[in-house]
Formats: structure tokens, sequence, C-alpha cells
């Protein structure tokens, strides 16, 4: 089984992070790991901070000349500011006349829709830094980078996996588009949007640009794939083992998502039976789903075709043109607070995304398969493969997903 932590504050000195139960034998670099947290950075609305921040990675232990050596894998991801936090963030008490400027200022106008209010009265803090500290999606670079190890164990067994976004506001990839495939990664990595059609693409731009000079935000919808995942991830024996809760778990732990979709998800409930599930037929030998509707998910276990979950991510809190608040301190009505913050991170959301799910999917592999090396645990994917019945044998691709040629 694996398990992951992460601690860290967004000004504070540096994320950390430690996932557990790797097999030895997984390549791990730092420069593919770092180039995972450049890509969380990118998408077009985001603020200023990604302009600048390094998110310098280190390791602290688990991984040995390129390969994980089986023991807790730690790493480090600085943050790049923290000589100008060091007073405010400072784990020592410091002489409150060091708080002086603008970023040892009280936070006490509550922002609606982020952490501050409620973390204020849980955590019994008269501002609301110290909440927003840890409640800021800063710490997803944390998980992005444990994702990346995650990915690459996923892919020693043959599992890629792909994002992209939906929407933004109001603007939708067109229904029946085409999916992307992992050979499609870098033209996605490419677009502003992380949107696999460009005539969309190009409307959301608009779109965040018109919210950017109104002084306001925007939420979206993201997507994730897996290709190549074997039937029978997950069980349908226990609510919490079932593949479909724990990726929907996984994805709502996610700063600002607050809805998950599996497969065609809201849109099936208003299908009949007859045409809201994926019917099996004989081929070639095998048996073949004809469609795709319900995302490769079957019984809370993966079907063995293409995994297909979406998250939905709300419009960012910390909106320019301030919302109404009430002034802690004083009982007075205010404006929340702003400093910088993203006007649209919906992109960089599809990367948490994909994070959070490859570790979900390396979790289940490792449920299912066990393994110390990595080698060990192909063996026993390898062997449970081979030892399905011929007759309980289906294809990999729906018939729909197939290319027209064939
Ligand atoms: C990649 C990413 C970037 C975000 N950037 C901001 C931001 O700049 N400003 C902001 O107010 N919220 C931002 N959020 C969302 C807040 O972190 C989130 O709304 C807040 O922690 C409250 O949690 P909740 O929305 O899940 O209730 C971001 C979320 C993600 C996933
Ligand atoms: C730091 C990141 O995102 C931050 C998430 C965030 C929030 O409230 O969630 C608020 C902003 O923080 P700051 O005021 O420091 O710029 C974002 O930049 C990041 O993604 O690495």
């Amino acid at each position: 089984m694996l398990r992951w932590l992460t601690a860290g504050e967004s000004h504070g000195p540096e994320l950390v992070a430690v996932l557990e139960g790797l097999p030895a034998g997984v390549p791990i670099t730092r420069a593919g790991i770092q180039a995972d947290l450049e890509r969380r950075k990118l998408g077009y609305g985001r603020g200023a901070r990604m302009k600048f921040e390094q998110d310098q990675l280190d390791f602290s232990g688990g991984v040995r000349h390129g390969l994980s050596m089986g023991s807790p894998i730690a790493l480090r991801i600085g943050n790049t500011e923290w000589p100008k936090w060091v007073d405010v963030m400072s784990a020592e008490p410091v002489d409150p006349s060091r708080l002086a400027g603008a970023r040892g200022a009280a936070l006490t106008r509550p922002r609606p829709g982020h952490a501050d209010l409620v973390g204020m009265q849980k955590y019994d803090f008269d501002e609301a830094r110290p909440v927003l500290e840890r409640a800021s999606a800063r710490e997803t670079a944390a998980r992005v980078a444990l994702g990346a190890v995650a990915r690459a164990f996923l892919g020693e067994l043959g599992v890629t996996l792909v994002s992209h976004t939906l929407s933004i506001g109001p603007v939708r990839v067109p229904d029946q588009s085409p999916l992307p495939t992992p050979a499609d990664v870098a033209a996605l990595d490419a677009d502003p949007l992380r949107c696999f059609d460009p005539v969309t693409s190009a409307l959301m731009v608009a779109e965040v640009d018109d919210a950017h000079d109104t002084g306001d935000t925007l939420g979206g919808v993201v997507e994730v794939l897996a290709y190549g995942l074997p039937p029978g991830l997950g069980s349908y024996a226990q609510w919490d083992r079932k593949l479909d809760a724990q990726l929907a778990a996984a994805l709502m732990g996610i700063q600002a998502i607050k809805g998950v979709e599996v497969g065609d998800g809201f849109a099936t409930t208003k299908r009949r039976g007859s045409h809201a599930h994926d019917e099996l037929v004989a081929d070639e030998g095998l048996i073949a789903r004809l469609s795709d509707k319900a995302g490769g998910i079957e019984g809370g276990m993966s079907t063995g075709t293409l995994l297909r979950v979406r998250a939905g991510m709300k419009p960012i809190a910390t909106v320019p043109h301030a919302l109404r608040t009430v002034d802690v301190a004083t009982g007075e009505a205010a404006a929340a607070h702003h400093q910088r913050s993203d006007v649209c991170a919906v992109p960089a959301a599809g990367v948490v995304a994909e994070a959070m799910v490859a570790l979900v999917l390396a979790n289940a592999m490792l449920e299912k398969f066990g393994g110390d090396s990595v080698g060990e645990t192909r063996r026993n994917l390898d062997a449970y493969l081979a030892a399905i019945p011929a007759s309980l044998r289906t294809a990999s691709e729906s018939v729909a997903d197939r290319p027209a040629s064939e």
C-alpha cells in the first residue's frame, strides 16, 4: 500500500512530501519531477507568483542513482520568495516591530469562498494568515511531485495518464470532440489552457482576458484519462475499496474542486437505461464494449478500457473586484483582502488532478499486484492477465474508440 503526506506553508521555507510503499527499481530523476512541476505552473490566467517561482526540488531520501530503493521517498520544494517572508513566517517568535510592513499586516477581512473565516473559528486565530498559508494551493506542488513518482511507477506497468481542459467558465469543448491520447501530451502542454480543441482554446483565452479586465475570476472542468489499465483494480466488496470512490475523494481533495464525474457522470442520469450503458459484443475472440460511457469503471473496478474522470473547479475566491465581507477586528462591513492571485488556475488543476489520479492508481496496482521491486509487480500483473480464462478476456479499447479504418 502507498501512503503519502505533505507539509509546509505557502510562504514558509519549503514544502516537503513523503511517499512510502513504492517498490524498488522505479526510474526517478529530479529532471523528470521538475518537468511536472513546470507543467503545473503553466496555464493562461495564473498570477504573478508563477512567473518567478522556481519550485526548486531536492531529494532527502529514497532514490539512488536514478532508481527508487523501496525506502520512503522524501523530497523538498523550495519557496523562492522565502527570503522576503523570513520574519512573517518565522518558526521562532519575532519582535512585532519586524512585522510592520504590508506582508506582516493582520488579515482580518476574510475572503468569502476561501478557508479564512472558518479556519479562524476552528483554530482560534484572530487573523487569516496562519489559515491561508496551509489552505493555499501552493501545497499542490508537493502533490504533483509525488504524482510524478507514481506516474513513473505506472509507466513501468504500461499505464499512461493525460489530462485536458473541458471548460473555462461558460466556454466548453464541443460534445463528442476527440479525446487526447498519450501522443498528444506535448501539444496539450503547449496550449495556453491545456485544451485539446484549438478553436475552443482561443475562446477560453478571450474569456480569461475578459474576467481579468473586469476584476473577476473563473473556474472550469478538467478531465483525466488513464490508458493501459488492467481490469480489476479496486473492488465492489466494500465502499472504501471502490476505485471510483477513491478517485472521487482524491480529486475532491484538491483545493477548489467542487464536483467529480466518472465517465459521462451526470449526463448519464438524463438517459434511459437502454442508452446509458456500454453494451458487450463478441469481437474476434474477445469481449468488447461498444461504447465508453461508464468511463472505464464498473462496480468500483477498472474495466481495462480507458479510464475517464472529471473534476469541476469553482472560480478563484480571491476576486480582485473584492467581495463583501466583515472586518473581524472592527465588526464593520469591508472589502475582502486581496494581495495577488490567479484569475484562472484550471489548467494547473488538471496537472494536479493527473497527479492525484496517478497516486490512486499506483496504490490500486500495489494493492492488487504487490511487489517489493517493480519487476515483481510487473510479473504479478502479467501472470494475472495471462490467467484470465479465454472466455472472459476483454478488448482494451471500446469499439467506439477505434480508428475508423479498423
Ligand atoms: C492550482 C490552484 C491554484 C489556486 N490559486 C488560487 C489563488 O490564486 N487564489 C485563491 O483565492 N484561490 C486559489 N485556489 C483555490 C483555493 O486554494 C481554495 O479555494 C481554498 O483553499 C479554499 O478551499 P475550497 O475551495 O476547496 O473550499 C487555487 C486552487 C488551485 C487548485
Ligand atoms: C503559490 C501557488 O498558488 C497560490 C495559490 C493560492 C491559493 O490561495 O490557493 C494563492 C496564491 O498565492 P500567492 O499569494 O502566494 O501568490 C497562488 O499563487 C502555487 O500554485 O504554487
